[in-house]
């Protein structure tokens, strides 16, 4: 490892996000990036593993995202403020009632250091992205309806993206007490299904940028 650098673990679901991920940050030797697997629990249990093992100074859940409409178009950055359990809960009879609703203690929401996300987003920004700030959600199941995207943001406001890892990996982030982002690149926007309308290698492209930018702002 370069000394003086920072450590920086990204966690991605799939190895086509891991190699966009890779091109990005191009033989950076303070950055791991480790494959999870697709979901919330394959995301923490695989996140906890490696954080037994080294030590880091920053975790990074990344990959592409459904944007939520008019918040994140396809091909566009987003990067979180908040990281948010949007379904671990349960249906009541006016609704969806979390965790804290209903009365368990814990939260459902990992907040993330305003510092780096504005530094983050500042630059790529300045590198011609389009970029949105904002909660992404964390599901377990991808939204398949305009009536489920619908809840979804009534229940996190202000919600730009959908995608089924950051949560996991932020707990674990938590769990040894470091800093937590998640940084994705839109690529499709949330609603009915239609997976011919997955804009996927326009988005690694996105991703693939996104991360060249975070190794060099992080390193
Ligand atoms: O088929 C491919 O070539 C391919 C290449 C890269 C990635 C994929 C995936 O299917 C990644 C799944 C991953 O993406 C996140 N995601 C993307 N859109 C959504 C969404 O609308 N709602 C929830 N999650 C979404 C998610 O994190 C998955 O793990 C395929």
């Amino acid at each position: 490892m370069d000394s003086g650098r920072r450590r920086i673990l990204i966690m991605t679901a799939v190895s086509e996000e891991r190699e966009a991920v890779l091109r990005g940050i191009n033989g950076k030797q303070n950055i791991d990036v480790i494959l999870t697997g697709v979901g919330p629990v394959k995301a923490a249990a695989s996140t906890a593993r490696i954080l037994a093992k080294k030590d880091y100074d920053l975790v990074v859940s990344a990959g592409i995202a459904g944007g939520f409409k008019e918040m994140a178009e396809i091909g566009s950055l987003v990067v979180a403020n908040k990281i948010v359990s949007a379904d671990l809960g349960a249906e009541g009879p006016e609704g969806f009632l979390s965790l804290d609703q209903l009365g368990f203690g814990a939260s459902t929401t990992v907040p993330c250091e305003m510092e780096q996300v504005d530094q983050l987003s500042q630059v790529l920004t300045a590198a011609g992205l389009s970029v949105h700030i904002g909660p992404i959600v964390t599901v377990s199941t991808v939204t398949g309806s305009d009536l489920t995207a619908k809840e979804m943001v009534e229940r996190v406001p202000g919600a730009v993206a959908e995608a089924m890892e950051g949560y996991g990996v932020a707990v674990a982030a938590k769990e040894y007490g470091l800093p937590v982002m998640e940084v994705r690149a839109i690529s499709n926007l949330v609603g009915p299904r239609d997976r011919s309308a997955w804009r996927i290698k326009e988005a690694l492209t996105a991703l693939e940028v996104a991360s060249q930018v975070l190794a060099e702002v992080f390193s």
